[in-house]
Protein backbone atom coordinates (compact mmCIF):
# COMPACT_ATOMS: atom_id res chain seq x y z
CA UNK A 1 0.00 0.00 0.00
CA UNK A 2 1.22 3.78 -0.82
CA UNK A 3 3.09 5.18 2.03
CA UNK A 4 0.67 8.23 3.21
CA UNK A 5 2.31 11.05 4.20
CA UNK A 6 0.45 14.09 6.25
CA UNK A 7 2.18 17.74 6.30
CA UNK A 8 0.14 19.31 9.45
CA UNK A 9 0.24 23.00 9.81
CA UNK A 10 2.62 24.12 12.00
CA UNK A 11 1.00 26.39 15.21
CA UNK A 12 3.68 28.64 15.70
CA UNK A 13 2.56 32.01 13.70
CA UNK A 14 6.37 32.90 13.56
CA UNK A 15 6.95 29.33 12.05
CA UNK A 16 6.82 29.72 8.30
CA UNK A 17 9.09 27.04 7.47
CA UNK A 18 7.95 23.64 6.20
CA UNK A 19 9.79 20.31 6.23
CA UNK A 20 8.20 19.40 3.05
CA UNK A 21 8.54 21.99 0.02
CA UNK A 22 6.16 21.47 -3.25
CA UNK A 23 8.86 19.87 -6.01
CA UNK A 24 9.91 17.44 -3.25
CA UNK A 25 6.05 16.52 -2.88
CA UNK A 26 5.43 16.08 -5.95
CA UNK A 27 8.99 13.87 -6.25
CA UNK A 28 7.08 11.55 -3.92
CA UNK A 29 4.06 11.83 -5.31
CA UNK A 30 5.88 9.92 -8.40
CA UNK A 31 7.53 7.46 -6.58
CA UNK A 32 3.83 6.33 -5.39
CA UNK A 33 3.66 8.35 -1.97
CA UNK A 34 0.11 9.49 -0.68
CA UNK A 35 0.92 13.03 0.55
CA UNK A 36 -1.36 14.82 1.99
CA UNK A 37 -1.19 18.93 2.85
CA UNK A 38 -2.83 21.05 5.53
CA UNK A 39 -3.71 24.49 4.85
CA UNK A 40 -1.52 26.98 6.63
CA UNK A 41 -2.17 30.80 6.53
CA UNK A 42 1.51 31.32 7.50
CA UNK A 43 3.87 28.66 5.37
CA UNK A 44 6.49 30.17 3.00
CA UNK A 45 4.99 27.99 0.22
CA UNK A 46 1.68 28.81 -1.02
CA UNK A 47 -0.96 26.02 -0.93
CA UNK A 48 -1.88 25.82 -4.91
CA UNK A 49 2.33 25.00 -5.62
CA UNK A 50 1.21 21.72 -3.12
CA UNK A 51 -2.12 21.21 -5.29
CA UNK A 52 -0.19 21.53 -8.16
CA UNK A 53 2.00 18.90 -7.42
CA UNK A 54 -1.08 16.36 -7.09
CA UNK A 55 -0.63 16.61 -2.89
CA UNK A 56 -4.71 15.89 -1.46
CA UNK A 57 -5.05 19.91 0.24
CA UNK A 58 -7.17 19.38 3.62
CA UNK A 59 -7.63 22.08 6.29
CA UNK A 60 -5.61 23.08 9.62
CA UNK A 61 -5.33 20.65 12.33
CA UNK A 62 -7.27 17.83 10.59
CA UNK A 63 -4.54 15.53 11.37
CA UNK A 64 -6.07 14.09 14.65
CA UNK A 65 -8.60 12.68 12.08
CA UNK A 66 -6.50 11.16 10.09
CA UNK A 67 -6.34 7.65 8.62
CA UNK A 68 -4.21 5.84 11.73
CA UNK A 69 -1.53 4.18 8.75
CA UNK A 70 -0.84 7.91 7.92
CA UNK A 71 2.48 9.68 9.27
CA UNK A 72 1.87 12.61 10.39
CA UNK A 73 5.08 14.90 9.62
CA UNK A 74 6.11 18.47 11.17
CA UNK A 75 8.69 20.66 12.68
CA UNK A 76 7.86 21.94 15.87
CA UNK A 77 5.54 21.55 18.75
CA UNK A 78 2.19 19.55 18.44
CA UNK A 79 -1.10 21.44 19.75
CA UNK A 80 -1.78 20.81 23.17
CA UNK A 81 -4.86 18.46 22.35
CA UNK A 82 -5.75 15.71 21.43
CA UNK A 83 -4.53 13.89 24.76
CA UNK A 84 -4.37 10.56 22.95
CA UNK A 85 -1.84 10.21 20.00
CA UNK A 86 -2.70 7.68 18.27
CA UNK A 87 -1.07 8.17 14.83
CA UNK A 88 3.33 7.78 13.72
CA UNK A 89 4.66 11.58 13.82
CA UNK A 90 7.96 12.32 12.51
CA UNK A 91 8.81 15.64 13.88
CA UNK A 92 11.36 17.69 16.57
CA UNK A 93 9.89 16.30 19.71
CA UNK A 94 12.67 17.45 22.13
CA UNK A 95 11.11 14.97 24.26
CA UNK A 96 14.42 12.81 25.55
CA UNK A 97 16.53 15.19 27.75
CA UNK A 98 13.78 15.75 30.20
CA UNK A 99 13.00 19.45 28.22
CA UNK A 100 10.35 21.22 29.53
CA UNK A 101 6.49 19.52 28.38
CA UNK A 102 8.79 15.89 27.39
CA UNK A 103 7.01 13.85 29.58
CA UNK A 104 3.42 15.21 28.98
CA UNK A 105 4.76 14.35 25.22
CA UNK A 106 5.36 10.67 25.90
CA UNK A 107 2.25 10.16 28.02
CA UNK A 108 0.23 12.06 25.27
CA UNK A 109 2.46 8.52 22.83
CA UNK A 110 1.86 5.78 25.56
CA UNK A 111 -2.01 6.73 25.91
CA UNK A 112 -2.51 6.26 22.01
CA UNK A 113 -0.37 4.21 21.07
CA UNK A 114 1.37 6.18 18.69
CA UNK A 115 5.23 6.56 17.69
CA UNK A 116 7.53 9.18 17.73
CA UNK A 117 10.07 9.13 14.75
CA UNK A 118 11.97 12.22 16.50
CA UNK A 119 14.07 13.90 13.25
CA UNK A 120 17.08 14.68 15.73
CA UNK A 121 17.74 11.41 16.33
CA UNK A 122 17.47 10.33 12.33
CA UNK A 123 20.99 9.42 12.13
CA UNK A 124 23.14 7.19 9.98
CA UNK A 125 25.45 3.97 11.17
CA UNK A 126 27.91 6.22 12.63
CA UNK A 127 25.49 8.47 14.47
CA UNK A 128 25.61 11.70 12.64
CA UNK A 129 22.17 13.76 12.07
CA UNK A 130 21.04 13.32 8.39
CA UNK A 131 18.50 15.70 8.57
CA UNK A 132 19.26 19.47 10.30
CA UNK A 133 19.03 23.06 9.84
CA UNK A 134 22.28 23.95 10.78
CA UNK A 135 23.85 25.66 7.47
CA UNK A 136 21.33 28.61 7.12
CA UNK A 137 21.42 28.94 11.19
CA UNK A 138 25.13 29.41 11.15
CA UNK A 139 24.32 32.26 7.90
CA UNK A 140 21.86 34.07 9.91
CA UNK A 141 23.59 33.85 13.08
CA UNK A 142 27.12 35.46 11.68
CA UNK A 143 25.23 38.08 9.25
CA UNK A 144 23.49 39.16 12.49
CA UNK A 145 26.54 39.71 14.05
CA UNK A 146 28.10 41.47 11.23
CA UNK A 147 25.02 43.92 11.31
CA UNK A 148 25.27 44.37 15.26
CA UNK A 149 28.80 45.39 14.46
CA UNK A 150 28.13 47.75 12.37
CA UNK A 151 25.19 49.32 14.10
CA UNK A 152 22.94 48.28 11.49
CA UNK A 153 20.84 45.56 12.75
CA UNK A 154 16.84 46.60 13.15
CA UNK A 155 14.97 44.70 15.29
CA UNK A 156 12.18 43.74 15.26
CA UNK A 157 13.33 41.11 13.66
CA UNK A 158 11.70 39.74 10.57
CA UNK A 159 11.63 36.72 8.87
CA UNK A 160 13.69 37.75 5.45
CA UNK A 161 15.42 36.21 2.48
CA UNK A 162 19.09 35.07 1.58
CA UNK A 163 19.17 38.52 -1.49
CA UNK A 164 18.04 40.73 1.24
CA UNK A 165 20.40 39.80 4.10
CA UNK A 166 23.28 39.69 1.31
CA UNK A 167 22.26 43.51 0.45
CA UNK A 168 22.28 44.22 3.66
CA UNK A 169 25.98 42.40 4.09
CA UNK A 170 27.66 44.08 0.75
CA UNK A 171 26.59 47.74 2.26
CA UNK A 172 28.55 47.40 5.29
CA UNK A 173 31.79 49.42 5.14
CA UNK A 174 34.15 47.50 7.68
CA UNK A 175 33.05 44.57 8.34
CA UNK A 176 34.45 42.80 11.59
CA UNK A 177 37.77 40.74 12.05
CA UNK A 178 35.80 37.47 12.69
CA UNK A 179 36.01 34.23 14.59
CA UNK A 180 34.26 31.29 13.64
CA UNK A 181 34.63 27.94 16.14
CA UNK A 182 33.22 25.06 15.23
CA UNK A 183 33.51 26.76 11.20
CA UNK A 184 33.76 23.16 9.95
CA UNK A 185 30.23 21.72 10.54
CA UNK A 186 27.04 22.73 8.94
CA UNK A 187 26.18 25.91 10.89
CA UNK A 188 30.02 27.11 10.69
CA UNK A 189 29.50 26.50 7.06
CA UNK A 190 26.97 28.99 6.56
CA UNK A 191 28.88 31.54 9.29
CA UNK A 192 31.75 31.74 6.49
CA UNK A 193 29.38 31.92 3.66
CA UNK A 194 27.76 34.73 4.82
CA UNK A 195 31.09 36.29 6.53
CA UNK A 196 32.21 36.42 2.82
CA UNK A 197 29.55 38.03 1.60
CA UNK A 198 30.17 40.87 3.50
CA UNK A 199 33.96 40.79 3.03
CA UNK A 200 34.80 39.98 6.07
CA UNK A 201 38.46 38.77 7.37
CA UNK A 202 38.05 35.72 9.09
CA UNK A 203 39.59 32.59 11.33
CA UNK A 204 38.30 29.47 11.01
CA UNK A 205 38.51 26.99 13.92
CA UNK A 206 37.74 23.65 14.48
CA UNK A 207 38.06 21.20 17.29
CA UNK A 208 41.91 20.59 17.15
CA UNK A 209 42.34 24.56 16.77
CA UNK A 210 40.41 25.04 20.56
CA UNK A 211 42.29 22.27 22.39
CA UNK A 212 44.90 24.96 23.74
CA UNK A 213 42.72 27.66 23.66
CA UNK A 214 44.45 30.73 22.53
CA UNK A 215 42.53 33.42 24.38
CA UNK A 216 44.92 36.75 23.39
CA UNK A 217 43.93 35.52 19.50
CA UNK A 218 40.61 34.82 20.11
CA UNK A 219 39.69 38.18 22.31
CA UNK A 220 41.90 40.07 19.38
CA UNK A 221 39.22 39.52 16.85
CA UNK A 222 36.30 41.73 16.76
CA UNK A 223 33.33 39.25 16.11
CA UNK A 224 32.77 35.58 17.38
CA UNK A 225 30.46 33.43 15.91
CA UNK A 226 30.01 30.14 18.16
CA UNK A 227 29.07 27.07 16.06
CA UNK A 228 30.31 24.22 18.54
CA UNK A 229 28.09 21.24 19.02
CA UNK A 230 29.63 20.56 22.85
CA UNK A 231 27.94 17.83 25.26
CA UNK A 232 30.55 17.84 28.20
CA UNK A 233 31.93 20.72 29.83
CA UNK A 234 35.18 21.98 28.87
CA UNK A 235 37.27 25.45 29.54
CA UNK A 236 35.23 28.31 28.08
CA UNK A 237 35.99 30.52 24.98
CA UNK A 238 34.49 33.80 26.60
CA UNK A 239 34.62 33.70 30.37
CA UNK A 240 34.05 36.97 33.74
CA UNK A 241 37.77 37.46 33.64
CA UNK A 242 37.75 38.51 29.81
CA UNK A 243 34.76 41.17 30.12
CA UNK A 244 37.76 43.61 31.88
CA UNK A 245 40.29 42.55 29.37
CA UNK A 246 42.03 44.78 26.61
CA UNK A 247 40.28 43.27 24.08
CA UNK A 248 38.98 43.52 20.58
CA UNK A 249 36.08 41.66 20.99
CA UNK A 250 32.56 43.85 20.59
CA UNK A 251 29.97 41.28 19.85
CA UNK A 252 29.25 37.56 20.15
CA UNK A 253 26.93 35.55 17.91
CA UNK A 254 25.77 32.13 19.71
CA UNK A 255 24.78 30.54 17.03
CA UNK A 256 24.85 27.23 19.39
CA UNK A 257 22.61 28.69 21.90
CA UNK A 258 22.89 26.12 24.63
CA UNK A 259 22.87 29.21 27.04
CA UNK A 260 21.18 27.38 30.55
CA UNK A 261 23.37 23.99 29.79
CA UNK A 262 26.57 22.46 31.63
CA UNK A 263 28.57 22.61 28.14
CA UNK A 264 27.86 26.20 27.59
CA UNK A 265 31.15 27.72 26.20
CA UNK A 266 29.95 30.91 27.25
CA UNK A 267 28.69 31.07 30.92
CA UNK A 268 29.11 34.97 30.55
CA UNK A 269 25.32 34.81 28.72
CA UNK A 270 23.13 32.63 30.68
CA UNK A 271 19.73 33.46 28.82
CA UNK A 272 18.70 33.12 24.59
CA UNK A 273 17.76 36.48 22.99
CA UNK A 274 14.62 37.01 20.95
CA UNK A 275 13.34 38.29 17.89
CA UNK A 276 12.03 41.63 19.61
CA UNK A 277 15.43 42.23 21.06
CA UNK A 278 18.03 40.17 19.59
CA UNK A 279 21.44 41.76 21.56
CA UNK A 280 21.64 41.75 25.01
CA UNK A 281 24.63 43.77 26.68
CA UNK A 282 26.93 42.20 28.34
CA UNK A 283 29.56 44.53 29.56
CA UNK A 284 29.44 48.15 29.13
CA UNK A 285 33.35 49.56 28.96
CA UNK A 286 34.99 47.81 26.90
CA UNK A 287 31.68 47.17 25.47
CA UNK A 288 30.86 43.34 24.50
CA UNK A 289 27.34 42.64 23.35
CA UNK A 290 25.37 39.03 22.91
CA UNK A 291 23.40 37.36 20.40
CA UNK A 292 22.15 34.27 20.87
CA UNK A 293 18.47 33.73 19.05
CA UNK A 294 17.52 30.08 19.31
CA UNK A 295 15.12 29.83 16.10
CA UNK A 296 17.39 31.33 13.66
CA UNK A 297 16.83 29.26 10.53
CA UNK A 298 12.87 30.45 10.86
CA UNK A 299 14.60 33.83 9.75
CA UNK A 300 15.14 32.45 6.48
CA UNK A 301 12.33 30.42 6.00
CA UNK A 302 12.58 29.85 2.31
CA UNK A 303 16.03 28.84 2.22
CA UNK A 304 15.73 27.03 5.32
CA UNK A 305 13.02 24.82 4.46
CA UNK A 306 14.62 24.00 0.68
CA UNK A 307 17.73 22.74 2.54
CA UNK A 308 15.95 20.89 4.84
CA UNK A 309 13.81 19.46 2.92
CA UNK A 310 16.13 18.63 0.59
CA UNK A 311 17.68 16.05 3.30
CA UNK A 312 14.63 14.66 4.19
CA UNK A 313 13.29 13.52 1.06
CA UNK A 314 16.05 11.25 0.25
CA UNK A 315 15.05 9.94 4.35
CA UNK A 316 11.23 9.61 3.55
CA UNK A 317 11.84 7.62 0.45
CA UNK A 318 13.23 4.99 2.66
CA UNK A 319 10.46 5.14 4.94
CA UNK A 320 9.42 1.76 5.11
CA UNK A 321 12.45 0.07 4.09
CA UNK A 322 13.54 -0.60 7.22
CA UNK A 323 16.85 1.76 6.54
CA UNK A 324 18.99 2.53 9.91
CA UNK A 325 18.01 5.99 10.15
CA UNK A 326 14.70 4.81 10.78
CA UNK A 327 15.43 2.26 12.73
CA UNK A 328 17.58 4.12 15.17
CA UNK A 329 15.13 6.63 15.73
CA UNK A 330 12.23 4.37 16.04
CA UNK A 331 14.51 2.83 18.69
CA UNK A 332 15.65 5.68 20.63
CA UNK A 333 11.63 6.44 20.92
CA UNK A 334 11.43 2.77 22.57
CA UNK A 335 13.95 3.33 24.85
CA UNK A 336 12.73 6.79 26.03
CA UNK A 337 8.56 5.80 26.15
N1 LIG B 1 20.39 29.01 17.11
C1 LIG B 1 19.71 28.25 16.28
O1 LIG B 1 18.65 28.62 15.80
C2 LIG B 1 20.28 26.92 15.88
C3 LIG B 1 19.80 26.27 14.73
C4 LIG B 1 20.41 25.07 14.35
C5 LIG B 1 21.41 24.52 15.15
N2 LIG B 1 21.80 25.15 16.30
C6 LIG B 1 22.84 24.60 17.16
O2 LIG B 1 24.10 24.96 16.63
C7 LIG B 1 25.07 23.99 17.04
C8 LIG B 1 25.88 23.57 15.83
O3 LIG B 1 25.04 22.83 14.95
P1 LIG B 1 25.62 22.21 13.60
O4 LIG B 1 24.47 21.64 12.85
O5 LIG B 1 26.50 23.19 12.95
O6 LIG B 1 26.50 21.02 14.19
P2 LIG B 1 27.66 20.20 13.45
O7 LIG B 1 27.78 18.94 14.21
O8 LIG B 1 27.43 20.16 11.98
O9 LIG B 1 28.98 21.10 13.69
C9 LIG B 1 29.53 21.34 14.97
C10 LIG B 1 31.03 21.51 14.81
O10 LIG B 1 31.57 21.91 16.07
C11 LIG B 1 32.86 21.33 16.17
N3 LIG B 1 33.29 21.39 17.56
C12 LIG B 1 32.84 20.70 18.64
N4 LIG B 1 33.48 21.09 19.75
C13 LIG B 1 34.37 22.05 19.38
C14 LIG B 1 35.31 22.83 20.06
N5 LIG B 1 35.51 22.70 21.39
N6 LIG B 1 36.05 23.71 19.36
C15 LIG B 1 35.88 23.86 18.04
N7 LIG B 1 34.99 23.16 17.32
C16 LIG B 1 34.24 22.25 17.98
C17 LIG B 1 32.64 19.93 15.64
O11 LIG B 1 33.88 19.33 15.28
C18 LIG B 1 31.75 20.22 14.42
O12 LIG B 1 32.51 20.46 13.25
C19 LIG B 1 24.27 22.86 17.70
O13 LIG B 1 24.36 22.99 19.11
C20 LIG B 1 22.85 23.10 17.24
O14 LIG B 1 21.89 22.61 18.17
C21 LIG B 1 21.27 26.34 16.66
Amino acid sequence: MAVHLWVRHETRETERRTPLIPADARRLIELGFTVTIERSPQRIFAIEQYADAGAEIVDSGTWVDAPTDAYILGLKELPDEPAELAHRHIFFGHAYKGQEGAAELLERFRRGGGQLLDIEYLTDESGRRVVAFGYWAGYVGAALGVLQYADQLKAPLQPTDKNAIDTQLAEVATPPRTVVIGAYGRSGRGAVDALSVAGAEVTTWGIDDTRELDKPALLGHELLVNCVVSFAPQPPFVEAADLTADRALRVIADVTADVTSDANLLPINTAITTWDEPVRLINDTPLLEVIAIDNLPSLLPREASEDFSAALRPQLEVLETGAVTWTNTAESFARNI
